[in-house]
């Protein structure tokens, strides 16, 4: 898939913030401006609650998941699985992080003592897939000791561009007519690899199992454990769990806006097969964006160190020398308010997903001024026009770093890292907890240094997630003098 938002980016300072183009034959509708974006993303929520169809996505299976379920089927998902990230089951969830965390701590301990730039973004992927099946699923894989290990390497394959059914996603694409041709050549390749590594184990040396058929059968298994053990933890699994039925469910309507649908009494169920595409899909979704926004982190301390020193002080300010060995929990970092600036600067910088924030329009659509656009219409985010428009986030220069911008009320739209209004980012209190658990910790022992190849390695590529190649640094001990390098 090529990339998406680095042309948007060129295109709105071309031509303005609401313009069309094509994608093969499908027309879709590019907007930046804030006032349009709040109509559609929050005040006509219920004509605009699916997003786009990605190529070969299945809509209608019975094994959907949450980010690709559509009408009361989506609602009837987010019902459930919203409370799973409230702050009490972020707070039961903080010591099981922390238990990642220290593993990750470990690691830079390591690297600290070779004294040597090394890539902390490998380690941090590492990290956020430990904690998902940790904190998530109740699964410990050792991952971050071990860069080898399956459940790792088949969730690093999803994010990597060099798969299998990137030709078919490009004719799907162009040839949307034809798509069930290109959807039927995926099912059957997909089973083809499958049953042959099942039957003729031989053949594994040579052919790859598609990563995410690896990781559903992987995640059914996991799944059938629990139930069969009886075991009860404090995770997202068993919160989901907690309602699941073993029949199907019926979603009466098909759209939010059908008369009296949004009065249909929502049924707090959801079937095994929906949790097992949901865990696989909190996997995919936590995993490669959790790890990129600490690599931007990351990246914004070494070339600011200004912002990190003035970051570690606030960070120091939450812990006095008695209890220095009290480890941060969701409670403290909730209160560090310069920190959540600087990841808030540093995600308008660096958006991560923005080809995932869009929405398309169950029924015609008045846009002032333009007119009406017909119903089916796709409508996707310049989010780099967004975040970087003077007027929404001045007066300091937007591409200066500078945290404190958000000590002043912006525009509801202005930031959207993680998308807006009811269908955003389910987990998002879960990365930002995650995220500011990493950061204090890492900065309460070490700063971060700027070495001779970071620059050279943050060089920025598109696929799902924009991603830097690496982050390469250097760690310095707080309580030590000199540079390292
Ligand atoms: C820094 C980390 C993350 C970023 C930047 C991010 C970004 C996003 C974005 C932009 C969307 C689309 C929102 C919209 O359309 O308005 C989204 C949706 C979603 N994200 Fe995240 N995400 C992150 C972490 C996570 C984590 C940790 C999880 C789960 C454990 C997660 C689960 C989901 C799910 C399930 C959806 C679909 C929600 C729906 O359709 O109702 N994300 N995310």
């Amino acid at each position: 898939m090529r990339s998406t938002a680095f042309p948007l980016k060129a295109w709105t300072e071309k031509y303005g913030s609401l313009y069309g183009y094509f994608e093969g034959h499908r027309p879709i509708l590019v907007c930046s401006d804030p006032d349009i974006l709040q109509d559609v993303f929050i005040k006509k929520f219920s004509n605009f609650h699916s997003r786009r169809r990605f190529p070969l996505e299945e809509r209608h299976s019975k094994s959907i998941h949450l980010f690709s379920a559509v009408g009361l089927r989506w609602k009837r998902q987010r019902f459930v699985i919203n409370p799973t990230f409230s702050s009490i089951k972020l707070k039961q969830m903080s010591p099981l992080m922390n238990s990642c965390i220290d593993r990750l701590m470990h690691k830079l301990d390591a690297e600290y003592h070779k004294k040597t730039a090394f890539d902390i973004y490998q380690l941090y992927k590492r990290l956020t897939m430990d904690v998902i099946w940790t904190c998530g699923f109740g699964v410990d894989t050792d991952m971050q000791n071990n860069p080898d290990n399956p459940y790792l390497t088949h969730s690093q394959r999803i994010f990597s561009d060099d798969q299998n059914n990137k030709f078919l996603i490009l004719l799907a694409l162009l040839i949307k007519e034809l798509e069930f041709i290109w959807k039927a050549l995926h099912d059957t390749e997909n089973n083809v690899r499958h049953w042959t590594r099942k039957y003729l184990p031989f053949t594994g040396a040579y052919i790859d199992d598609e990563p995410s058929t690896w990781i559903l059968k992987r995640v059914e298994q996991i799944i059938k454990q629990r139930k069969e053990s009886g075991v009860q933890r404090n995770d997202l699994m068993q919160l989901m769990l907690e309602s699941a039925t073993d029949g199907d469910i019926k979603d009466s309507g098909s759209s939010f806006t059908q008369t009296g649908a949004e009065d249909v009494p929502i049924v707090k169920k959801i079937t095994l097969k929906e949790i097992s595409a949901n865990v696989y899909l909190f996997m995919i979704a936590g995993y490669e964006t959790t790890s990129t926004a600490l690599a931007y982190c990351t990246y914004a301390l070494a070339t600011h160190p200004h912002e990190q020193h003035k970051l570690q002080e606030s960070i120091d300010q939450h812990f006095d020398s008695e209890s220095d060995y009290i480890l941060p929990d969701y409670d403290t970092v909730a209160n560090m308010e310069y920190l959540d600036w600087f990841i808030r600067e540093t995600l308008r910088f660096y958006p991560i997903v923005p080809v995932a924030v869009n929405r398309e329009s169950s029924e015609p659509f008045e846009i002032k001024g333009v007119g009406t656009i017909p119903a089916g219409t796709q409508i996707s985010i310049d989010m780099y026009g967004l975040h970087f428009n003077q007027e929404l986030w001045g007066p300091v220069d937007v591409n200066t770093f500078y945290p404190e911008r958000f000590r002043t009320k912006r525009h509801p739209m202005a930031w959207m890292p993680f998308g807006s209004g009811s269908r955003n980012c389910v987990g998002m209190r879960f990365a930002l907890m995650e995220m500011k658990i990493v950061l204090a910790r890492l900065l309460k022992t070490y700063s971060v240094v700027k070495c001779d190849t970071t620059d050279k390695y943050f060089e920025l590529k598109e696929y799902i997630c924009i991603h830097p190649k690496k982050i390469m640094v250097n760690l310095q001990r707080r309580n030590e003098p000199q540079h390292v390098e």
